[in-house]
């Protein structure tokens, strides 16, 4: 898969001389629904022996025009998380757009006769029912008459779980509120994100429980405080761990969260090491323990849950 970066201002006369099948979206998340229009597209583009390429943008468009804070700004799928799943999912070229307000600016029109048409030469674009690329006339259902015969347009409809549309929304809210099961069920995949080892506090051994401490990208959201089953990735193997995500109350008011992890059966220095966190279950909510005693106890409970959650599995 080649990523071409493209600016709007930069790259005026750029061309792409093969005719393309197009997916259209921002893809937070890469879900269900996303996969839906992905596969559609790459059906199409194996039919007419054409590559499939995806157009994404570098950042949330609201970006351009409101403050963002907190969970708002970030995102579901990181850059390379969201390339690596578009890779797996047998995208040939993503165009990766720089999200400025010079490009927002432009009528759907200039959107299309300056990008779909000039710069990516679409032969088929497709989308889901809800896309929008500019303001309130730019939807979907009058893509055609903007294409006027120069591409075809599909249109994918809602992807429905429980009666429900999948959206990244849903997912997010369900992150927010610890609801890892659903999260993985709209994702079609466990929730997963990558960081790397570093020092903590050296609690963790004291306690008898080590833990590895993640550091992560700000970007990255992340599920809401709590204690989660979860499988850990380092190298090319995979462990399973037990992780804290939250201010370590026992130790103090006002701790930064940090994302910690007890691996089962494990023990070797692996400070430094990249890793992937992928999140299965969640056991319970953080508590402010009175002494270390009884965080060790419910330490010792919380493993019994992951162990019992690695044998039905
Ligand atoms: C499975 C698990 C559950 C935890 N639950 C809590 C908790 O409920 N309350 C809390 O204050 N800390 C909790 N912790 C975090 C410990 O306080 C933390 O791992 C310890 O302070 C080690 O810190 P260090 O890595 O900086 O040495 C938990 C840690 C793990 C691995
Ligand atoms: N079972 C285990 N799970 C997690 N880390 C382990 C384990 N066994 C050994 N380690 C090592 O111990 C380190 C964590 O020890 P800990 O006392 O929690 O110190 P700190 O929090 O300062 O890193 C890990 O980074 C890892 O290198």
């Amino acid at each position: 898969m080649e990523i071409i970066k493209i600016n709007h201002s930069i790259h005026e006369r750029f061309h792409f001389d093969t005719p393309l099948v197009i997916a259209m979206g921002f893809f937070d998340g890469v879900h269900l629904g996303h996969q839906k229009v992905i596969n559609t597209a790459k059906k199409i583009a194996e039919q007419k022996g054409l590559p499939l390429a995806v157009i994404t943008y570098d950042h949330k468009p609201e970006l351009v025009y409101k403050k963002m804070d907190g969970n708002d700004k970030r995102y579901i799928t990181i850059y390379r998380t969201k390339m690596n799943i578009l890779e797996h999912l047998g995208v040939d070229y993503v165009f990766y757009i720089n999200y400025s307000y010079s490009f927002q600016a432009q009528s759907p029109q200039n959107f299309v006769d300056n990008y779909l048409v000039n710069r990516f030469n679409a032969d088929t674009v497709v989308a889901g029912f809800d896309h929008t690329y500019g303001d309130k006339d730019a939807d979907m259902d009058r893509l055609p008459h903007y294409a006027d015969n120069r591409f075809s347009v599909v249109k994918v409809s809602a992807d429905l779980i429980d009666n429900k549309k999948v959206s990244s929304t849903r997912i997010r809210r369900n992150l927010e509120s610890g609801h890892i099961k659903t999260v993985n069920k709209l994702l079609g995949r466990p929730f997963y994100n990558e960081g790397v080892i570093v020092h903590g506090y050296a609690r963790g051994r004291e306690l008898g429980y080590p833990t590895i401490n993640i550091d992560y990208d700000g970007l990255q959201m992340m599920p809401s405080i709590g204690v989660y089953v979860t499988k850990v990735k380092i190298g090319n193997e995979w462990f399973e761990g037990m992780a804290s995500i939250g201010r370590n109350e026992t130790f103090g008011d006002n701790n930064p969260i940090t994302l910690e992890i007890n691996l089962l059966n494990f023990n070797r220095n692996v400070y430094g090491e990249n890793v992937q966190v992928k999140w299965l279950y969640k056991i319970r909510n953080q508590v402010k323990f009175t002494g270390i005693d009884n965080l060790i106890l419910q330490m010792d409970h919380d493993k019994m849950v992951t162990e019992k959650f690695f044998e039905n599995v």
